[in-house]
C-alpha cells in the first residue's frame, strides 16, 4: 500500500500537554491551569506544570522527530504566552520560543504546522466570559494575527482552532474540561463564537494554507459498526442524523458552505435562543479554508432511546442512546474500528468536495510498560497499522486526503485523564523527562521511510 508521492507524514502535540514552563517567560495564566489545579477535575490532580518539559527540551525532540523522518509537526501554540491576558501588546519572550521552536524544525527539514487555539484560553479572557463572550472571538482574530505577522514567512500551514464542539461542549457543557462550566446555552454560544473567531481569524493567516481541525466521527448504529449495509429502523436513521448534524455538520457546514443545520439552529432555539447569532455571522465564519483537519479516534455509535443524563448537556441529543460498539477497546475505554476512518473521511470528502482533507491525529492510549530500554507496544502498532490501511482505502477510493498525523509523538498531558492515559509513540518517564521510541515510533519510521505499509 504505498501513498502519493507528496503524502505528509508526520506528528502532532499541543501546548498545554507537552510545554510545561507554564510561568516562564512572561507566560500568562490559562485555563487550563486553573482547571487542573482545581481539586477533583483531573485524575491524580495531574496538572500541565512541568508536562513533558518541551519548552526547555524542544530541540532534543526534534532530534527525535528527525530520526523518525517526519515530514511535518502540527504543535499549537500557547496563547497566554503570545499575549498573557488575552489581548493588548505581544510578549516577546513568549513568541520567541516559538520562533526558535520554527527554526529548529526547518532546519531539521520538517515543515511546521501551527495550530493556534488548542484549549489553552488566557485566563483573564475567560474572567470576562471566555468563549460565551462575544468579544473573544475578535481578541483571538488579534492574537492570531500578531502570530501570523512573526511566523508566517516560515509557517505556511495554520489551524485555527482544535476541536471547538470539545472546547464548547466539554468545557461549557458538561464541564469535565476548562474551564468546567455546565449550562447547555452557554455551550452553543461558544460553539458560534469559537466559529466566529475561526472566520476573524482565517482571514489574517493568508497567504498561508489554512485548517479547522475537527473531532469527528462516523455516526453509526450498533449493527452499521460491523455491517455498513446494516438498514437502521426511521428512529435509529434520526438519531444517526441528527448527531453527525450536532457532532460534525455544526462546524464544517458554517465553515464551509456558511450555512448551519437546522438541527443545530433547533437546539439552540430551546437552549437559550438564537439571538447570539447575528446576521453577517455566517458569511464571516465562512472565510475560505484549504483543508478540513480530522480528529479521529473511534465512531460514535448511537440509537434511538433516553438521551444522556440531564448533566451530560449536550443540547439536541434529548432523544438519542449512546451505544457501546461491539469491538475491542483502548485502554481509554473508546473502540477500535479501523474502517470507521475510511468510511467518515469519504464521507466528508463527498460533502465537502471544495476542501482538501489532512488526519491532523490519529492514535490510541495502551498501557506501556519499559523494559531494558524498550517498550513493545503491539497494540498501539495494530492500531495505527489498522486505521493507515483505512487512510490508504480513503485515498484510492478518491478522497483529497492530504496528509496523516500520528497522535501523539510524547506521552503527553492527557487532559481530565491527566498523565495515566499514554498516547505516545514515544515513551516519556515524567519523573526524569527519558524519552524512549516505542516500537510503534520505529514502525512508524519504516512506513514513513516506504511511503506505505
Ligand atoms: N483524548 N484524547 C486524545 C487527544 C487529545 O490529547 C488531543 O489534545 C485532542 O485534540 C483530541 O482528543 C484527542
Amino acid at each position: 500500500m504505498i501513498f502519493p508521492e507528496d503524502f505528509v507524514w508526520g506528528a502532532a502535540t499541543a501546548s498545554y500537554q507537552i510545554e510545561g514552563a507554564v510561568k516562564e517567560d512572561g507566560r500568562g495564566q490559562s485555563i487550563w491551569d486553573t482547571f487542573s489545579h482545581t481539586p477533583g477535575k483531573v485524575v491524580d490532580g495531574d496538572t500541565g506544570d512541568v508536562a513533558c518539559d518541551h519548552y526547555h527540551r524542544y530541540k532534543d525532540d526534534i532530534g527525535l522527530m528527525r530520526e523518525l523522518r517526519l515530514g511535518a509537526y502540527r504543535f499549537s501554540i500557547a496563547w497566554p504566552r503570545i499575549q498573557p491576558d488575552g489581548a493588548g501588546p505581544v510578549n516577546p519572550r513568549g513568541l520567541a520560543f516559538y520562533d526558535k521552536l520554527v527554526d529548529e524544525l526547518l532546519a531539521a527539514e520538517i515543515s511546521p504546522y501551527a495550530t493556534l487555539y488548542h484549549w489553552d484560553l488566557p485566563q483573564a479572557l475567560e474572567d470576562r466570559g471566555g468563549w460565551t463572550n462575544r468579544d473573544t472571538a475578535y481578541r483571538f482574530a488579534d492574537y492570531a494575527a500578531a502570530v501570523h505577522d512573526r511566523l508566517g514567512d516560515r509557517v505556511h500551514t495554520w489551524a485555527t482552532l482544535n476541536e471547538p464542539w470539545v472546547s464548547a461542549y466539554l468545557g461549557y457543557g458538561n464541564g469535565v474540561h476548562a474551564p468546567g462550566r455546565r449550562d447547555p446555552a452557554e455551550a452553543m454560544r461558544s460553539a458560534h463564537h469559537l466559529l466566529l473567531g475561526h472566520g476573524l481569524a482565517a482571514r489574517r493567516l493568508r497567504p498561508g494554507t489554512v485548517m479547522l481541525v475537527v473531532n469527528s466521527a462516523p455516526v453509526l448504529t450498533p449493527a452499521q459498526v460491523g455491517d455498513p449495509s446494516a438498514v437502521p429502523s426511521e428512529a435509529d436513521a434520526a438519531a444517526v442524523h441528527r448527531i453527525h448534524a450536532l457532532l460534525t455538520r455544526q462546524f464544517l457546514d458554517p465553515a464551509v458552505h456558511g450555512t448551519y443545520p437546522a438541527e443545530v439552529l433547533e437546539a439552540a432555539a430551546r437552549n437559550g435562543g438564537t439571538e447570539h447569532i447575528r446576521d453577517g455571522d455566517l458569511a464571516l465564519i465562512n472565510a475560505p479554508i484549504d483543508l478540513i483537519g480530522i480528529n479521529y479516534y473511534n465512531p460514535c455509535v448511537v440509537e434511538s432511546g433516553p438521551g444522556l443524563p440531564a448533566d451530560a448537556a449536550w443540547p439536541g441529543s434529548e432523544d438519542v442512546r449512546f451505544a457501546a460498539a461491539d469491538a475491542p477497546t483502548t485502554a481509554m475505554g473508546w473502540p477500535i474500528v479501523p474502517d470507521g476512518l475510511s468510511r467518515l473521511l469519504i464521507r466528508l470528502s463527498h460533502d465537502y468536495p471544495e476542501v482538501g482533507l489532512m488526519v491532523t491525529e490519529n492514535g490510541a492510549a495502551f498501557d506501556d510498560v519499559v523494559e531494558n530500554g524498550r517498550v513493545h507496544d503491539a497494540d498501539r502498532l495494530a492500531y495505527l497499522d489498522g486505521h493507515l490501511r483505512e487512510v490508504w482505502r480513503a485515498v484510492q477510493a478518491g478522497a483529497d486526503l492530504r496528509g496523516y498525523l500520528v497522535w501523539s509523538l510524547l506521552d503527553n498531558f492527557e487532559w481530565a485523564e491527566g498523565y495515566r492515559r499514554r498516547f505516545g509513540i514515544v515513551h516519556v518517564d515524567y519523573p526524569t523527562q527519558t524519552r524512549v521510541l516505542k516500537d510503534s515510533a520505529l514502525w512508524y519510521r519504516d512506513v514513513i521511510a516506504r511511503n506505505g505499509l
